[in-house]
């Protein structure tokens, strides 16, 4: 599993673009019949894909990383499928997952699989764990459950759908606040205004993009901001003291998944745009 480190904001003002893209991007998800993970330092996020086209796909790492003895010993983990149908098995339960729906799996549950309906059109499942205390029930959401604020405005760019799926109120974790945000067609900006909040870090997963389509992710500090170009399916590791927000040549989808102090989605320090450099 690869591991990436945590960035302090003073040296991250000198990263060139090569550097930039080794500590906050994820370019090699949704390899096929592929377990991929990525270890980051940040809040011990575990990020990582499955798409099973010839064979189902278990959850696992090399133990040795995470000193346990199987994966959700100690983690709980969100995840969201993007691609075709397919189901997720969850010691002796299992859950069908459609496109944009999402699996909380807590604590303590041994063997997590990945199947997919049809190999011709294979699910492509998104994970996002983080380290966990306690057990909480292993529960789905469709769309239809998710809890919904609709922000923005054709005239900014920026309407969208944010679909809040693990969080207080909705699915309980003990750390993980996992959603999907989804631009209406001809909306190209999210989250701008932008915000940090130095108490959580982020995880984006851009995705439902063109293959030639490029997001412009914005990320630095407020008066330092930086940007990496971000193409269909990658993600971006969000530090705590970084502005999240970004521009695309067409509209997309984003998962956006928290740890962190709290699972308080508002407890946000908003960025006024006249402060922005
Ligand atoms: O802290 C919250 C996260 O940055 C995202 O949920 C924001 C988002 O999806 C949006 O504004 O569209
Ligand atoms: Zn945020």
């Amino acid at each position: 599993m690869e591991n990436r480190y945590v960035s302090h904001p003073n040296d991250v003002k000198k990263f060139d673009t090569t550097r930039l893209r080794e500590e906050f991007l994820i370019e090699s998800l949704f390899t096929p019949d592929q377990l991929v993970t990525v270890y980051s330092h940040v809040d011990r996020y575990i990020v990582g894909s499955a798409v099973p086209v010839s064979q189902d796909i278990k959850l696992e790492v090399d133990l040795k990383q995470i000193g346990a003895d199987f994966f959700l010993e100690r983690r709980e983990v969100g995840i969201i499928n993007v691609g075709g149908a397919g189901s997720v098995t969850a010691d002796s339960e299992s859950f069908e997952l459609g496109v944009n729906e999402c699996l909380y799996i807590g604590l303590g549950v041994k063997d997590v699989v990945f199947k997919s309906s049809d190999s011709a059109s294979p699910a492509k499942f998104y994970l996002v764990s983080t380290p966990a205390h306690k057990a909480y029930p292993t529960k789905k959401a469709g769309q239809g459950e998710a809890i919904k604020a609709h922000l923005g405005s054709i005239d900014s760019s920026n309407e969208r759908t944010i679909n809040k799926y693990i969080l207080p109120g909705g699915i309980e974790s003990c750390q993980l606040v996992m959603g999907i945000t989804e631009l209406e067609p001809g909306n190209m900006w999210n989250t701008m205004p932008c915000h940090t909040h130095n108490r959580r870090s982020e995880v984006y997963l851009y995705f439902n993009m063109p293959e030639d389509a490029a997001v412009f992710h914005f990320m630095g500090e407020p008066q330092e901001t930086r940007h990496l170009v971000v193409r269909n399916e990658q993600a971006v590791i969000s530090p705590s003291w970084s502005i999240h927000s970004g521009v695309g040549t067409n509209n997309y989808t984003f998962c956006w998944a928290m740890a962190g102090e709290n699972q308080v989605f508002d407890d946000m320090d908003a960025v006024a745009m006249k402060d922005l450099k």
